[in-house]
């Protein structure tokens, strides 16, 4: 169900499939996928250790000042949207600054909003942070529009896409900026925050991966690409991350014809609905699912058969998954390198689920310098 055969529903995904069905159509996303799998990502290591760098700098002022309370998911948001306004729109932004009003907004505009009077405060910033968000993304193009009048030299990246497949439609290109900026940054920004979570529970596991990290990178500050390969423990550990906590919990599919599933008569014209979230702790394909457990990404261990899915499968699934997973693992690895971090008391373990997966209290930690070998 997940072969193109069977498009994403147009409701469920409005804005998303307007660029994104009509760049599949033209083939364009084919051509950006190979770019994109293949020698694109390697030129990327330089853009995820710099930025990735900008938040050790951030975390070593803090665990020099010994501060008692940082939320992880904030830090994390601030690093993956510097890295996709860099990638994508060939934007410099430094959000590891506090001050930046910009990493709030991104933050708030996914908020659940109750339409409730008593909720009108909030309701108002939700609605400001949206319109902060449309803003930056309607100065960006414009100043895109105007290099490239001026006949600059611009890179061939996400932006000009946007520019392409929308016409003279100003509205549409906004939309496609703020949906992308989200779909490429937030899932990841969770899915580190998770990780962290997780591991600050299991001090065995915390300690394995470390051991890895010290193994593979030692020291050194600038991550290579041949070195993620050899840090499978944090590939598995990452990959567990994904299955306890999809930061995308589901997708779905338009079913177009009658069809039969396991003697079930699906009819033509239903919209089917796929859950990693529970597949993915569904003891029929995960035993003990509740239990973090990295080795079961082990790569001796049976693979996953069509019931592991954070990233989608088929030919729809999501087209920055190599990106994310390099990102996530250059990040993670930096700070398992130089850190040691401790759960506060406010930090809970409830989630959140505002379309996307996120831990609800942000995991709140301490950080400390790393001794080594520590
Ligand atoms: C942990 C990180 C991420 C997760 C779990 C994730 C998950 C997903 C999922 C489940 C979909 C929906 C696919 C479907 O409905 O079949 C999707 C779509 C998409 N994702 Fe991601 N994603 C992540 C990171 C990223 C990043 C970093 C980028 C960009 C650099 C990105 C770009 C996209 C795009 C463009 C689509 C739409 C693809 C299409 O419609 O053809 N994602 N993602």
């Amino acid at each position: 169900l997940m072969s193109p055969k069977y498009p994403k529903n147009k409701n469920i995904y409005k804005r998303l499939s307007n660029l994104f069905e009509f760049l599949w159509r033209l083939g364009v996303m084919i051509l950006c996928k190979t770019i994109l799998i293949s020698r694109y990502l390697r030129g990327l290591m330089g853009t995820f250790n710099e930025r990735a760098e900008k938040l050790m700098e951030k975390l070593t002022e803090e665990a020099d000042k010994k501060t008692e309370e940082l939320s992880m998911l904030q830090l994390f948001n601030g690093v993956t949207l510097d890295v996709i306004a860099k990638v994508a729109f060939d934007v410099d932004l430094d959000l590891q600054k506090e001050t930046s009003p910009f990493s709030k907004s991104e933050n708030l505009s996914l908020s659940n909003i109750q339409l409730n009077p008593k909720n009108r405060p909030f309701i108002n910033e939700v609605r400001e942070a949206c319109r902060l968000l449309r803003a930056t993304g309607a100065q960006w193009i414009h100043d895109r529009k105007t290099a490239i009048k001026n006949g600059v030299d611009v890179p061939k990246d996400v932006l000009i896409q946007i520019l392409k497949t929308a016409g003279q439609d100003e509205e549409l290109m906004v939309d496609n900026f703020v949906t992308f900026f989200i779909a490429g940054h937030e899932t990841a920004a969770n899915q580190l925050a998770f990780c962290v979570m997780e591991l600050g529970r299991h001090p065995e596991i915390m300690e394995k991966v470390k051991k890895e990290v010290d193994d593979v990178i030692g020291m050194k500050m600038d991550i290579r690409y041949e070195d993620l390969g050899q840090l499978t423990y944090l590939s598995q550990v990452l990959k567990e991350t994904l299955r306890l906590y999809s930061t995308v919990p589901g997708t779905s599919r338009d079913i177009l014809e009658d069809m039969v599933i396991d003697g079930i008569h699906i009819p033509g014209g239903c919209v089917a609905l796929f859950s990693s979230y529970v597949t993915g702790r569904m003891e029929k394909f995960f035993k003990d699912p509740l239990t973090f457990d990295p080795d079961r990404f082990h790569p001796d261990a049976p693979k996953p058969y069509y019931c592991y899915y954070p990233f989608a499968l088929g030919s729809r699934a999501c087209l920055g998954k190599n990106f994310a997973q390099m990102e996530t693992k250059v990040v993670m690895a930096k700070l398992l390198q130089r850190f040691n971090f401790t759960f506060i008391p406010r930090q809970t373990f409830d989630l959140l689920d505002t379309e996307t997966l996120r831990p609800k209290s942000g995991v709140l930690c301490s950080i400390r310098h790393r001794k080594h070998s520590q």
